[in-house]
């Protein structure tokens, strides 16, 4: 037996949710970039869960049953107005998703229909508690969904306390679709891996959130803004680069295991950070980033991937940079549920094996002699 280091190139299981074949990314076989341009996040949620575009009846009821099931528990609510103000906001999050599941009375129905409910109810609440754990750490009460259409809309208005405008809106939701599924990446696999023991859904969702926390996948938007931040100004980028280089450091954002030409996500979000930096006015984090894009790209060979151009988006648009990752969270929250109702309607538990490289043919020693 002899393992393949970080499961590099292993195909783990079949899938009809999303596809990278040759650096193409389709969700149910629609090009992203046609996705991007052209789909709503809502819609994406339907693709992925159903398998096809909704009719403008099955969008609606959609939207409606999302509104319906954005209340969070208020004993959850309760529960996070516990918890220290400074903590990381993705930890937050996994708590109080995973305390969602104490206060659902469906939690372990593992029927289909009850399981659809419960990826309808963490689509909804997620967003709520991302935008809830917000306001509560600056000593302010959380606001229930105003029930727009939209996802985007409802987040930054709970987010806010303000009507969000139209710009603002379409940049979090496309910003939204492009996150959404990406195959068998670390977060949608511990998922399965998790609700392959048949265990519920909540389960699964928790064990995806911290995964997606850490900086090597999810987390590295917040890191890439914490480097713009550290480099201050564009003519820092050279030296600061060249030496993070020189040490052999990891410049966050760049790099992934599957695309070595570039990711398909990124061009979009450089797009949408050109656009806001000009409506804005401030073009500075966009033009640190193309510098910084130039030289890591010409120096190493490496292309940004999706979290690189979504950090000065999100400081475009006014978001707290620990608000980064959990965003990418609301977003994958649709991936990841469409992924483990995929894994319950085929499931086999998920068990590789392991290469040993400990000692042999040791002995007990008992403690008196040790
Ligand atoms: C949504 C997402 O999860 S996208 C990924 C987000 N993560 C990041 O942006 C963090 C920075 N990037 C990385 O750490 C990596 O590129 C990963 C984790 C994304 C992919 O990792 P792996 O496929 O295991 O590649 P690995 O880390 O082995 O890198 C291969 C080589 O490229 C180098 N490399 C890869 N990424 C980077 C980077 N961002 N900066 C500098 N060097 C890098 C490695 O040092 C290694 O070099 P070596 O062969 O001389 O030792
Ligand atoms: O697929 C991966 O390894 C990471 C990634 O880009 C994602 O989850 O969107």
């Amino acid at each position: 037996m002899t393992a393949t280091k970080g499961l590099e190139g292993i195909v783990a299981t079949t899938s009809s949710i999303s596809s990278i074949v040759d650096g193409v990314l389709t969700y149910r076989g629609i090009d992203i970039d046609d996705l991007a341009e052209n789909a709503t996040f809502e819609e994406v949620i339907y693709l992925l869960w159903f398998g096809k575009l909704p009719t403008g009846a099955e969008l609606e009821k959609l939207q409606s049953d999302l509104n319906a099931a954005s209340t969070i528990p208020a004993e959850v609510i309760n529960q996070m107005k516990l918890f220290p103000k400074d903590v990381n906001s993705m930890a937050a999050l996994r708590t109080a998703v995973s305390a969602l599941a104490l206060y659902d009375a469906e939690a372990n129905d593992m029927s289909q229909e009850a399981n659809v409910r419960k990826a309808i109810k963490l689509q909804a609440q997620i967003p709520a508690i991302v935008a809830a754990f917000a306001r509560i750490r600056e000593g302010k009460e959380p606001l229930a969904s105003p029930g727009y259409s939209s996802v985007a809309a409802n987040f930054l208005f709970q987010l806010t306390g303000k009507e969000p405008d139209k710009i603002a809106i379409e940049a979090l939701d496309k910003a939204l679709v492009l996150h959404a599924d990406h195959e068998l990446n670390a977060s949608t696999f511990a998922a399965r891996v998790t609700v392959a023991t048949l265990t519920d859904i909540y389960s699964g969702i928790t064990s995806a959130i911290g995964t997606l926390k850490g900086p090597l996948h999810g987390g590295a938007n917040e890191a890439v803004m914490a480097m713009l931040e550290e480099i201050g100004t564009i003519e820092n980028v050279v030296p600061y680069i060249n030496g993070k280089l020189e040490r052999k450091d990891k410049i966050m954002g760049f790099g992934h295991r599957v695309y070595k030409g570039g990711d398909p996500r990124a061009k979009h979000l450089q797009k949408m950070s050109l656009e806001l930096g000009k409506l804005t006015g401030n073009l500075k984090w966009y033009e640190m980033s193309i510098k910084t894009e130039e030289l890591v790209t010409g120096l190493k060979g490496l292309k940004p991937n999706v979290d690189f151009y979504s950090a000065s988006v999100y400081t475009t648009l006014e978001i707290p940079r620990d608000l980064f990752t959990p965003i990418f969270a609301i977003s994958r929250t649709s991936g990841w549920t469409a992924h483990i109702l995929e894994q319950y309607e085929n499931n086999r538990l998920i068990r590789p094996r392991a290469e040993y490289t400990g000692p042999v043919n040791q002995k007990y020693v008992p403690i008196s002699e040790r």
